[in-house]
């Protein structure tokens, strides 16, 4: 197997205090696995004889696995499941293994968390009654029920909307409506809608509309919104908007709402959701959420308000998927754990093929942070780094990238000289700063509270 291609920087590892890979290591991972753990519990105990048979041995395995990752124990090569990834990722494994071997408390933070999802998986890969079991639907399902009050208000402006998109629109002002459903999808990945700005055409142009959109925008630190609009309205180009999903729930729902107005507007004639085929990074999307979605949405006892406008919603949905206008693409790359310099001619891990399907489209917007964490290779760019420098071979693929991405980690590249260290300050002077490591403001870069929203068109002319 040829190797990935190098990165010139380090990665962030767990044992760096100063990185959010250190907690994650030591705490969140074992909260996630504990919950796992309840998670099956709860399911087996309403299940057959031999499914809940079957669950023991699954729940022995994750109990060992979760006092591994207790004593920060030696990553093992992963047992054969079935999977089609299991070799790269032992080969991965081994490439990424320096002198010393890999501990979940020194490993590089990209790969190890990776590996943690994968081996989960393996063991409901390898059952009989497990397989397609998703252990985070419960979780993703309740988390969604709690949005109801933004779920209701996206539908109820979106339904007004979709009316007069229908009708004679000025190119100015779908422009203003892409910006504003952009800034729902990219805030929606952090779940605060109290962030979200105004919809409605007439409240658009009010000053409180802007003013509100003006309030969240100071948060975004690098926006390339112009440039996406330029790519997405550029007519001479076939319609295809490709998004590589990231979380079930209101993230999905809100990049649902964006696509419908992409396609109701005529800016899209076709979107291409990508979604990851095992459960992932707890609440990834998988296939089954388009459903899991659509369901919720059209079931009257899981949101009781809106319900013309839910079910006005659902319509659009069913009727543009019956008619293949929004599809679902799986690829085996999106949870490999290699970074998105592999989605290239020969990419690695099913990189090449993802590649030439993405040459098709004329947007390819990325979802979230750990999708952004593998544009850049999760590495330890400093700060000012050009974005086109950190996204290696993407920056002339030929592709159209566009990352939309609260950041809840800590690479980050693009600031402007100084940004960091005024960010690092405020941190600080608001109470927050941690002071147990040698950098206390550093906790603003995965507080989710700052995005990006770099964009390159791949070095096409
Ligand atoms: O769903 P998102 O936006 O990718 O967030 C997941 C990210 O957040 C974390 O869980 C915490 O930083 C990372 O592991 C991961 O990169
Ligand atoms: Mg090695
Ligand atoms: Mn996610």
């Amino acid at each position: 197997m040829t190797e990935p291609i190098a990165c010139p920087v380090a990665p962030y590892t767990n044992d760096d205090e100063n990185s959010f890979a250190y907690t994650s290591a030591r705490s969140r991972w074992l909260t996630i696995l504990t919950g796992v753990i309840s998670d099956v519990k709860e399911t087996a105990a309403t299940s057959d004889v031999e499914k809940t048979a079957e669950a023991e041995g699954i729940i022995e395995k994750l109990e060992i696995l979760r006092k591994e990752l207790a004593d920060l124990a030696a990553l093992v090569p992963l047992a054969e499941d079935g999977g089609p990834d299991i070799a790269l990722y032992n080969s991965e494994l081994k490439r990424q293994t320096k002198s010393v071997p890999m501990t979940y408390g020194n490993g590089p933070w990209l790969y190890t968390e990776c590996y943690l999802y994968r081996k989960i998986y393996s063991y409901f890969l390898a059952s009989k009654y497990w397989k397609g079991y998703d252990i985070y639907a419960r979780q993703k399902l309740d988390a969604f029920k709690q949005s109801e009050l933004a779920v209701v208000e996206l539908a109820v402006r979106y339904k007004n909307l979709s009316t007069q998109l229908h009708g004679d629109i000025s190119k100015e002002n779908l422009g203003v409506l892409f910006r504003e459903f952009i800034d729902i999808s990219l805030w929606g990945n952090a779940t605060d809608l109290s962030l979200l700005t105004s919809l409605s055409l007439d409240q658009l142009q009010s000053l409180q509309g802007e003013a509100a959109r003006r309030e969240s925008e100071k948060n975004i630190l690098v926006n390339n919104v112009d440039k996406a609009w330029a790519a997405v309205s550029d007519t001479t180009k076939y319609g295809r908007v490709d998004i590589v999903l990231d979380n079930a729930g209101f993230e999905f729902y809100t990049d649902m709402i964006f696509a419908l107005f992409l396609l109701d507007s005529g800016l899209a004639e076709n979107i291409v959701f990508h979604p990851k085929s095992i459960p992932w990074f707890v609440s990834d999307v998988m296939p089954v959420d388009l459903g899991v979605l659509v369901n919720a949405l059209g079931e009257s006892s899981f949101f009781t308000k809106g319900r013309e406008e839910l079910d006005y919603l659902c319509q659009q949905i069913l009727q543009y998927s019956g008619d293949g206008k929004i599809i679902m693409r799986e690829s085996p790359f999106w949870t490999t754990s290699l970074p998105f310099w592999e989605i290239r001619d020969g990419g690695l891990g099913g990189g090449h093929e993802v590649w030439e399907d993405l040459r098709a489209s004329k947007l390819i917007i990325f979802k979230g942070d750990l999708n952004h964490r593998k544009l850049v290779y999760d590495s330890m760019w400093p700060r000012t780094t050009p974005w086109e420098t950190a996204i290696g071979p993407l920056a002339t693929s030929g592709l159209t990238v566009f990352s939309l991405r609260t950041c809840k980690a800590d690479v980050i590249v693009g600031l402007p000289e100084g940004k960091e260290k005024e960010l690092e300050e405020a941190w600080i002077a608001s109470g927050k700063g941690t002071k147990d490591t040698g950098r206390p403001g550093i906790g603003w870069a995965w507080s989710g509270k700052w995005a990006v929203m770099p964009f390159t068109d791949g070095g096409k002319k």
